[in-house]
């Protein structure tokens, strides 16, 4: 914890450390840069003298040779300082847009990858912002910005130096006054890196609730919320303009109040000087040459407390992005897992689970569930709604662990082998299915990338998808649009059916889509599916009667565990819950289509 009670003006500017090992990969850039940067210091700094040098031979011995000699030098000092500024602005904005590609694809990299229960309570569009918008901060900050702060650090140092020498006294004077001017200005810099964490947080607040609402505008304009959508989003974006504008009066503060502290010193030491000249103690070209170098010293003082501002902000952008990437995946591979068996057989098995999901600690989802699905076998679980079928199969596919109890596969607990590894043995069809922006092959495709376009068709033909993707405009070829919002309901789903048919893997989850399926298309769909549950194991949340029809056995499920199990008929006789579900679920439905003459 000594870290934390760390000096506060570490503090403020330690997040950007993060970009330290980014920076450390590109030496080369860093090098050439530094040295154009130099280059281009130096050429600045030879000018004064120059200049003295001009004034206090040149014009006074009217000698025109060596003010030729000395114009010469300076179109050469102008080239030199083209050259350089020109190379250095190459280099320093490469390595910012090549830090920032970098940083984006390292977060992006982690953020896919962390367990489910981070995304129960954070929003996605808060993360796209930190990925889009803290990342622009940052690259500003590494690119433009350093090489500001590098080109201005050299020159200041440089001029004071010169300083030094062409004058000790009034250089003493200048000196004098340092702490005075950068004493207000860390102060400052805290203040600026608060406030500019405070706008990106706003920001990013403003950006989940447009992302969140652009990506549903179907529903938003169906009950007709534009106009409070409205509000809601321009009371986000003034938050964030007023946050900004906090952190905008305190840089402009800083920057006003840091000018003025430079150039009142740099005024009243100049006053002093040209006393001194006119006491005769000092020549007319060394005050000159004085004033130029503390011009310069100024300026470049006062440009480093405006870069000081832009770091402030960039580091509370760092400080946002290092959290997430310290945000460590709740789901890990074991230091040493174990392999499952190849083929796997598919066998799995709940013992005595108990599970509460993270966000909501105190809740039990699941209270010592224990059941097993043998190789190939067919299980449909069906139990009302809250009862925690969906969270069963969260558990098997181990986006979260248990609390206690143990789930298990092929005979091996989850825990002990990589996710990955489980995941390839498992293929899923979500009741709301997820498209992708692409093509239908790639769709088709995306749980086995390599597949060949002869194993996509035949997924698609098995999946009983062929019949409408041959009459799409460009066949598998044609794009689906953001969400596969293109397609129809039933269409959805069949493509997640080729995707599970493609993956062929040797467990199925299955959960039913109750949703209005027509007639036509939900025998395609049940056709679809009784090719994919044949010889696996499969787990189907079972909405429809044909299913639990078919299914091996029936699990009922209430309140998070297993309360009746059997068969369709058996269950019946019990006169239990299942009694009860299936007079409300399957008969209703059994109804309508009597009703509809099917
Ligand atoms: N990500 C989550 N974070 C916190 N609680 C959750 C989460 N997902 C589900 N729950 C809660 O867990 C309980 C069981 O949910 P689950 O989705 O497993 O039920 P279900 O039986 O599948 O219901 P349905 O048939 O309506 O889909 C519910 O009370 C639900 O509110």
């Amino acid at each position: 914890m000594t870290e934390k009670d760390d000096t506060s003006r570490r503090r403020s500017m330690k997040p950007l450390m993060v970009l330290v090992p980014y920076i450390l990969r590109y030496r080369g850039l860093v090098a050439g840069a530094i040295v154009f940067l130099a280059l281009a210091a130096a050429t600045t700094l030879a000018l004064p003298a120059a200049v003295r040098q001009m004034v206090d031979h040149g014009f006074k011995q009217q000698d025109s040779a060596q003010i030729n000699g000395t114009f010469g030098l300076l179109v050469i000092m102008a080239v030199v300082l083209a050259l350089a500024s020109a190379l250095r602005y190459y280099f320093v904005i490469t390595i910012g847009e090549r830090i920032v590609a970098d940083l984006r694809r390292d977060v992006f990299s982690h953020v896919v990858r962390l367990s489910p229960s981070f995304f129960d309570v954070n929003q996605s569009g808060e993360i796209v912002s930190r990925l889009t918008a803290d990342t622009t901060q940052i690259k500003s900050a590494v690119g433009a910005t350093a090489s500001l702060a590098l080109r201005n650090t050299i020159l200041c140092l440089g001029a004071v130096g010169m300083m030094i020498v062409t004058s000790p006294k009034l250089s003493g004077l200048v000196l004098a006054s340092i702490p005075l001017i950068v004493f207000p200005l860390v102060a400052f810099g805290r203040s600026v890196r608060a406030r500019s964490r405070a706008a990106q947080d706003t920001l990013a607040a403003a950006s989940a609730f447009a992302g969140e609402t652009i990506a549903a505008t179907r529903t938003v304009q169906a009950f007709t919320h534009e106009a409070a959508a409205d509000s809601r989003y321009s009371g986000a974006v003034e938050n964030a303009y007023e946050a900004a504008r906090a952190a905008i009066k305190s840089r402009s503060f800083l920057t006003g109040f840091a000018i003025a502290l430079v150039f009142g010193s740099v005024v009243g030491v100049l006053w002093y000087g040209a006393n001194t000249v006119l006491a005769g103690e000092m020549s007319a070209g060394t005050l000159g040459q004085f004033l130029l170098y503390s011009v310069i010293a100024g300026g470049s003082l006062g440009a480093l407390s405006e870069v000081w501002g832009e770091f402030a902000q960039a580091s509370g952008a760092a400080e946002r992005l290092s959290e997430l990437l310290r945000e460590v995946p709740a789901i890990r591979a074991p230091a040493q897992p174990k392999p499952l068996p190849s083929p796997a057989s598919g066998r799995v098995e709940f013992a005595n689970i108990h599970f509460a999901y993270p966000s909501r600690p105190g809740k039990e989802t699941l209270t010592g569930l224990t059941f097993g699905v043998a190789p190939g076998e067919t299980v449909a679980i069906v139990g009302p709604s809250g009862a925690g079928k969906s969270t069963v199969f969260s558990l098997v596919l181990r986006f979260y662990d248990p609390a206690s109890g143990s789930v298990r596969f092929d005979g091996i607990d989850l825990r002990e082998l990589t996710p990955e590894e489980l995941r390839r043995q498992i293929a899923i069809v979500p009741q709301d299915v997820t498209i992708f922006s692409g093509t239908i092959r790639d769709n088709i495709a995306f749980g086995t990338p390599g597949a060949t376009r002869e194993a996509v068709e035949q997924a698609a033909r098995a999946a009983q998808a062929e019949e409408f993707i041959v009459r799409l405009d460009k066949g598998y070829d044609t794009e689906v649009g953001e969400r596969g919002i293109t397609l129809s309901g039933g269409q959805r789903q069949r493509i997640a059916i080729a995707r599970a048919i493609l993956k062929n893997a040797p467990v199925l989850l299955l959960d039913e889509a109750t949703s209005a399926l027509d007639a036509e298309s939900e025998t395609l769909v049940q056709k679809a599916l009784d090719g994919l549950m044949r010889d696996r194991t499969t787990i189907v949340i079972a909405h429809r009667l044909a299913t639990v029809l078919k299914a091996d056995r029936i699990l009922v499920m209430d309140q998070g565990r297993i309360v009746e199990e059997g068969t369709h008929e058996s269950l019946i006789r019990q006169g239990g819950l299942y009694a009860k579900l299936a007079r409300l679920q399957f008969d209703q439905g059994a109804r309508a289509f009597e009703a509809e003459g099917i």
